[in-house]
């Protein structure tokens, strides 16, 4: 079954997703603090990941994985429903369905707990 990372084109589109999402990002100060002391080549790559993995590209994650990859970050909720959000606006932006936007978000979601509180 093909993904919604081919369905729009895989890593080119995802690119375009990305610069949008990261401005986005970076002009939250909900967020942008964590993003302080990262270099911005790795905050891109920090967000090409999010995306790809929202759409199901390469880039699996495991709970696990993710937990400690955050660990020491103590994310509230409240900065990952911000994420969500700015994921939301730059997927809608780029015209993706409804009905994709909430597969994306569900995959999203479903690590919400893996990343929050460590
Ligand atoms: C499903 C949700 C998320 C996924 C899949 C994800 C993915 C990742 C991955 C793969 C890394 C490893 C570093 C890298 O590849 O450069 C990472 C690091 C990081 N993540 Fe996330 N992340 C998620 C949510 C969040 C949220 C909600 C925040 C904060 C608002 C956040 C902030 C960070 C930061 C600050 C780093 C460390 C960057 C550095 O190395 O300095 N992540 N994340």
């Amino acid at each position: 079954m093909s993904t919604l990372y081919e369905k729009f084109g895989g890593e080119e589109t995802i690119a375009k997703v990305v610069n949008y999402f990261y401005d986005l990002v970076l002009a939250d100060d909900t967020v942008n603090h964590f993003f302080k002391h990262t270099d911005m080549e790795k905050q891109r790559k920090h967000q090409t990941k999010f995306i790809s993995f929202a759409l199901g590209g390469p880039n699996q994650y495991s709970g696990g994985a993710m937990s400690k990859v955050h660990e020491g970050m103590d994310l509230q909720p409240a900065h990952f429903d911000a994420i969500v959000k700015h994921l939301r606006s730059a997927l809608l932006h780029f015209g993706v369905s409804e009905d994709d936007i909430s597969k994306a978000l569900n995959k999203v979601e479903s690590l919400r707990g893996d990343i929050l509180y460590k």
